[in-house]
């Protein structure tokens, strides 16, 4: 079990608009991610108008969604939320690598960071666990978007110009 996130770095989200696509596959703990981000984003003073989510039902369909965000909105950073639980077969295996394989590839296409919220787990203990339980993914990935707003924030300004 990794424990090791990373340390937080305050950052003011007042001026981010924030993109979320999130899976209705598995509600209960994709929901509970969706809330503790929301509680992260608002706490870092994130409006409320200035988040766009867009619900798709499962996993697989986060890509494209994240891709009409990205879009439509132009946001600092999308949240990609998903929960994959093992199955029978090896099918929730290739959703998640074609996942974060496409998710990787809308960040760089629109230049956008896009945080890889999908949770990979063998049964639903190691979900719960990290949904509803003591490991925060939550808050490891609202930060992680907080922290890559800002970076895009700064980096997308050419060099010596004011900051507006
Ligand atoms: N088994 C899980 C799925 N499966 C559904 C797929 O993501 C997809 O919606 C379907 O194959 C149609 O394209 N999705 C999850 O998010 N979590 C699972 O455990
Ligand atoms: C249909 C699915 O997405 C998923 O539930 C697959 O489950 P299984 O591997 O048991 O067929």
């Amino acid at each position: 079990m990794s424990l090791d996130a990373p340390k937080v770095q305050p950052v003011n989200g007042a001026a981010f608009t924030i993109g979320i696509a999130a899976a209705r596959f598995n509600s209960t703990y994709v929901d509970a991610l969706l809330h503790q981000i929301l509680g992260h984003l608002s706490a870092a003073g994130v409006k409320e108008k200035k988040i766009h989510l867009a619900r798709v039902p499962g996993s697989n369909e986060l890509p494209v969604a994240a891709q009409l965000l990205a879009r439509k909105h132009r946001p600092d950073v999308v949240i990609a939320l998903g929960v994959l639980i093992r199955g029978d077969t090896i099918h929730y295996e290739l959703i998640a690598d074609a996942a974060t394989q496409a998710l990787q590839r809308v960040a760089l296409d629109a230049g956008i960071p896009v945080i890889n919220g999908v949770i990979v787990a063998e049964n639903q203990a190691q979900a719960e666990a990290r949904c509803l339980g003591a490991i925060n993914r939550g808050a490891e990935f609202a930060h992680g978007a907080l922290e890559m707003a800002g970076l895009k924030r700064r980096l997308s300004r050419p060099a010596n110009t004011k900051k507006k």
